[in-house]
Order: structure tokens, then sequence, then C-alpha cells
């Protein structure tokens, strides 16, 4: 790549710079990575097909496990695979010593800390991943392997939920719950955290939460895992790198952060006040609004709405939280500004609100929806690897060269 030493700057058109060494795809926006048939999204029409089903229909009659399965597998499950799938997950849900003392190590830390160092140190002990990251090493990635990737993979999806309710219950000196055998996915979750036989609206909210959030294409944190995969890490670690990335305000930590924006807003009539101050130059972003791919409503946060709709009619709205939200959405639909930038709530604008009323504390909304996409990652893993290439990219250099070394005594 030939590189100009002189400083140019760079110039923005859209979503390329000019640079000296030719134009960037800022933020790698609609470059193709992979192939894949997991998910495909519709962006202007707001549509979501996970292995070619509407999310909609998985939403309303699926459960977690029976997407997990679809998205690891390709198909829906018949009525034995799913039980034998629903054992498999039950019989992993235990962590290493090792997870389980980080847990404890970083109970006051932020959820999302805890998980990406848990999920890091459970891989390190789980033989199967090792095996596998050995085999991937030496060039094998034969039926044998593959069945032992999904292996690992479905370990993860296991491990994650007990993970987030574990580091809740060191975050609040109580007792480890043990994972229960006869409840499912979504239930025994709740069951961990709160150690009570879970309310079934609660493990429903959780259920739909889990499907919605299960595989989204390649976000920043199925482009970060696939980044580690690429160079034949390990699995766990390239699950890890993922929570990291979608810890970010910008991607997955939104959830938490639009709830926390609506408890700070306080009043349905400052909305006005709040989405104008987002149109000023370099005012603050409204949390849960934009989206790189979707131009449209995001067809989850519809779900979201209604089912926190049905909430708070039954339930009630004492913190305004619904009503907070509904007078930001109406204020974002009507502002020429959103409009113009054809910017919609998306998938976190509406998630937390019937969770917070549940009582599941904001800081774990982003840790559940990696309970969810873990699925995501791993599968997307698992088409990469049919095809491995590392990723590695360039970067245009802009400073100077042969710089002439000063000791650091002669240095100003
Ligand atoms: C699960 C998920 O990850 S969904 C996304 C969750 N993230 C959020 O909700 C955070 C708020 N939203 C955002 O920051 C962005 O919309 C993103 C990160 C989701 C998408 O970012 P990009 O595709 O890079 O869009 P970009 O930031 O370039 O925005 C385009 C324009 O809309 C504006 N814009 C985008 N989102 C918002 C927002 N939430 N509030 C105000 N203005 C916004 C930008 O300032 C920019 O304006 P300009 O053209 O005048 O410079
Ligand atoms: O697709 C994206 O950019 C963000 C994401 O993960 C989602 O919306 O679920």
């Amino acid at each position: 790549m030939g590189m100009s030493e002189q400083k140019v700057c760079i110039e923005t058109s859209g979503k390329i710079l000019q640079s000296p060494c030719g134009p960037i795809i800022h933020g790698l926006e609609d470059v193709l990575v992979k192939t894949t048939s997991i998910t495909d999204i519709d962006g202007d029409r707001g549509i979501l097909w996970i292995r070619g089903y509407r999310v909609e229909e998985l939403a309303a009659h699926g459960s977690y496990e029976e997407v997990a399965y679809l998205i690891l597998r390709g198909r829906l499950p018949n009525r034995r695979e799913l039980q034998e799938f629903s054992e498999r997950l039950k019989a992993s849900r235990e962590l290493s010593p090792a997870a389980v003392e980080v847990l404890r190590s970083l109970a006051k830390a932020h959820p999302m800390f805890a998980l990406e160092a848990a999920v890091a140190a459970e891989g390190a002990f789980d033989e199967d991943n090792l095996k596998l990251a050995e085999a991937l090493r030496a060039g094998r990635y034969k039926e044998e392997e593959k069945a032992l990737a999904v292996k690992v993979a479905e370990k993860l999806v296991a491990k994650i939920p007990t993970m987030i309710a574990y580091h809740y219950r060191f975050s609040r000196g109580l007792e480890l719950v043990r994972p229960r055998h006869d409840l499912s996915h979504a239930a025994n979750f709740l069951y961990m955290m709160f150690g009570r036989e879970p309310d079934p609206l609660a493990v429903r909210g959780i259920d739909l939460y889990l499907i919605l959030h299960s595989d989204h294409e390649v976000p920043a944190s199925t482009f970060t895992a696939l980044v580690v995969a690429s160079t034949l890490s390990d699995m766990y670690s390239a699950v890890a790198a993922a929570v990291g990335a979608l810890k970010g305000p910008l991607h997955g930590g939104a959830n938490e952060a639009a709830v926390k924006s609506y408890l700070q807003i306080g009043d349905p009539s400052k909305a006005k006040e709040v989405v104008e101050a987002a149109t000023k130059p370099g005012g603050p972003k409204l949390m849960g609004v934009g989206h790189r791919v979707y131009k449209a409503y995001d067809p989850r946060a519809k779900i979201f709405r209604e089912f926190s709709q049905e909430y708070v009619k039954k339930f009630g709205d004492p913190q305004k939280l619904y009503a907070i939200a509904e007078a930001i959405e109406r204020e974002v639909l009507s502002s020429p500004y959103f409009q113009q930038r054809r910017l919609y709530p998306n998938v976190d604008f509406w998630s937390g609100i019937a969770f917070y009323y549940m009582g599941v504390p904001y800081e774990y909304f982003t840790p559940i929806f990696a309970a969810s996409r873990v699925v995501g990652w791993v599968a997307h893993i698992l088409e990469y690897w049919e095809n491995n290439r590392i990723f590695r990219p360039r970067a245009c250099y802009m400073g100077p060269h042969d710089v002439p070394y000063v000791p650091i005594d002669q240095r100003s």
C-alpha cells in the first residue's frame, strides 16, 4: 500500500472517509464479511428473519430452547430433539470452581465485567474447548470436530445464565442457588437469580427477551467474536470478547442506558425538551434510538412495546417509565431531525421497562442480552470456521517515517 508521508486531513463524505491510501469505509458500514444462512434483515422494511422464520412468528410460538436449536442446527427441533437439547443444556448449567471464584471476586463490579472474565475463566478449564482449539490449530475441522464445536457452543448457552445469576447473588451477599433440572432455561435463570419459584409472566418476559435477542447477523459483538475465532484462539475467548463489545452503550449497553435515562427524565412532560436536546450538534444521543441497519421501526421493539404496555396495564406504571418512553417515541416519530435520518426506536428502547418493574436491576439487562445472543455468536463462529480466514484489515498511516531516536536525557 503506497502511503504519502505528507499529513493530509481526512475528509468525510457520508460513510466514506477519503484518505491518501484510498477510501475508508467508516465503521465498515455495509461491508460484507461473510455469507450466512442464520439471519437476514430488511432494514428498509423493518423485517427480521431467523433461519427464514419471521421473528414475530418465533416470538409468538417458540421458546428460547427451540430458537437456540434452530439457530445452531438450522431447523426447528421435533419433540424428542427439543427434549434432548433441553436435557443437554440442563446438564451443563454448573460452572467450574475457577469461574465461580472470578464471579465472587468481581461481586462489586458491573456484571458485564464479571461475565466477560467468568466466560474466559470457564473456557480455560473446559477440556472440550481446549481439545477443539487444538484440533483447529492442527488444521482438523471435520465431522468429529464440528460435533465437538456444537457441544462447546451448547455449553456456553447453558452456562451464561448461571454466571449472571451467581453474580447477582454474590453482589448482594446471598447464598448461591443451584440450577434446578425441572425448570426451563428462562424459568431456571429467574429461579437461580431470585431463589424463588418464578412468576409465569416473568418467565414469559425473559423467554421473549431471550428469543428476540438471539441473533442479528453481524453487529459489533458478533464481528468481535468472529475476529477472535478467526485467529483460532478458542470459542470461550471469542465469546468473552463479544461480551466486552456488547457492553458498550452504542450496542447492547443501550438497554440499561435507556431505562436509566427514563428514570432521570422522571416525567413525560419533559420528553420534548429531551428529544430536542438530542437534535443539537454535540447533544446527547437518545439511547435506544437509531440503528445501523434498520431505517424503519425495529420489529423487536414493536413486540417489546406491546409487552411493556400489557405489563403496565396490569400492574401499573409507578415510575412512569412506559409513559416517558411513549412520550419520547411520539416526539422522535414527529421530529424532522429523526425523520430525515430515518432514526426509530430500536430493540433496546422498550426492552427494559417490564424487567425493571419485575425487579431485575438495570445493570443486568445487558448480561441477559448476552445470555440470549451467545447462541448467535457461536452459530456465526461455526459458520465462519467452515471457511476460516484470519481477519486482518489495513490502516492508512498518517504519521512521519524514519524519525531519529533522541536519548531520554536530550528530550525537552
Ligand atoms: C442492540 C443494538 O446494538 S441496537 C443499537 C443500540 N444503540 C443505541 O440505541 C445508541 C443510540 N444510537 C446510536 O448511537 C446510533 O444510532 C447507532 C450506534 C445505533 C448507529 O450508529 P450509526 O449507524 O453509525 O449512525 P450515526 O451515528 O452515523 O448516525 C447518523 C446520524 O443520526 C444521528 N443519530 C443517530 N442515532 C442518534 C440518536 N440516538 N440520537 C440522536 N441522534 C442520533 C447521528 O448524530 C448522525 O447525525 P448526522 O448525520 O447529523 O451526523
Ligand atoms: O444489529 C446491530 O447492529 C445491533 C444488534 O445487535 C441488534 O440490533 O440486535
